[in-house]
């Protein structure tokens, strides 16, 4: 089956230093993807490069394609189309994507404009259906009010209704609910997911939160320094995580005594992209790193059906976790 999105070998430059140093990653119809990693790892820039969002200055290259038809370099109205209409975006800070002058009304019906063939009164009949679908109360009322007397959850909301207006197969939810209370977050994500399942829309799921990624995603890649380092279902990715980075990211690694831990720190800081480490971008920090890991940079391989690791320390990794003393 094609996948929806199969991203290949993407490479991002900015000013000649390199932010993403070749990202493969699979995207299924329907599916949700949950994107973790520390700030700075790619994460954003990875999708704002697929969908031709990034700066001119940026160096974009590698394969980005959308039901097997390549985007990337596309021109600019083939990118319109997509952008909004089959992926929409929705971002951490969504009050600044929306026109403070204009109501929600006239912004829906522009979104619905570009990207729907409706006539006048199907159009405020849709933006009138899709507030309501995302739970603003007094719909109707409130299509003629502006961004600024809404609450930050409700705007959320807004924004989630404009990125539906062009029935899109895939939403990218880059840190949705960071800027709000965690009683708002979790009833945005219970939204994304109802909305998901009854749109059979895929969806990635960019977020610095774990337990937001275990709750809501189907498989989940790991990133680290401008590359994937692990990507697996979800359920396996967090019971038994396989890469050093992934580990530590989940804090998985049992301690001698005292309960699992959810989270744990890692030594050490991501390095700068101006001065990648020769080989393995992970191993200054790795406390399993032998010397072939200096070497060269691992490439992702399969380790079980849906599961690729880029490391390769990963069997004795794997043996850390589980405690098996190496032979
Ligand atoms: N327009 C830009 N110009 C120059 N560098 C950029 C630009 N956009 C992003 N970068 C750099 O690219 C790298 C990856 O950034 P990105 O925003 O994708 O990280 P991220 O993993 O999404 O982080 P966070 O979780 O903090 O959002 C960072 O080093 C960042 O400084």
């Amino acid at each position: 089956m094609t996948p929806l999105v199969c991203i290949q070998d993407l490479r991002v430059a900015f000013g000649g230093v390199p932010v993403l140093r070749g990202v493969d990653v699979t995207l299924q119809k329907g599916e949700a993807l949950g994107l973790v990693g520390e700030s700075g790892s790619g994460k954003s820039v990875t999708w704002l490069a697929a969908l031709g969002l990034l700066p001119r200055h940026a160096n974009v290259s590698g394969s980005v394609r959308l039901d097997g038809r390549e985007i990337l370099g596309a021109r600019a109205a083939e990118l319109d189309q997509v952008r909004g209409g089959r992926v929409a975006m929705i971002f951490q800070d969504p009050a600044s994507a929306l026109n403070p002058v204009l109501t929600i009304r006239k912004q829906l019906c522009e979104a619905l404009a570009l990207h729907r063939d409706l006539s006048g009164e199907a159009v405020k009949a849709e933006a009138l259906r899709l507030l309501n679908l995302v739970g603003i109360p007094d719909a109707a009322r409130r299509l003629s009010a502006y961004p600024h007397e809404f609450s930050g959850g409700q705007v959320q909301r807004i924004m989630i209704a404009m990125a539906l207006a062009g029935n899109p197969d895939l939403l990218i939810a880059d840190e949705p609910t960071t800027a709000l209370d965690a009683t708002i977050q979790a009833q945005i994500l219970e939204l994304l997911s109802t909305i998901r399942r009854e749109m059979s829309m895929a969806m990635v799921l960019i977020s610095h939160d774990l337990g937001v990624v275990a709750e809501n995603c189907d498989r989940v890649a790991v990133m680290y320094a401008g590359r994937i380092v692990e990507q697996a279902p979800a359920n396996q990715l967090f019971a038994d995580p396989v890469h050093p980075y992934a580990q530590g990211l989940i804090g998985a690694l049992p301690p001698l005594d005292g309960p699992r831990r959810r989270l744990t720190a890692i030594p050490g800081t991501v390095p700068d992209p101006a001065h990648m480490p020769s080989g393995c971008a992970f191993a200054p920090r790795c406390s399993l790193a032998a010397e072939p890991c200096g070497l060269a940079a691992p490439t992702l391989a399969p380790i079980a059906d849906d599961r690729t690791v880029a490391c390769i320390r990963a069997e004795a990794s794997r043996r850390a976790l589980l405690g098996i003393a190496a032979e």
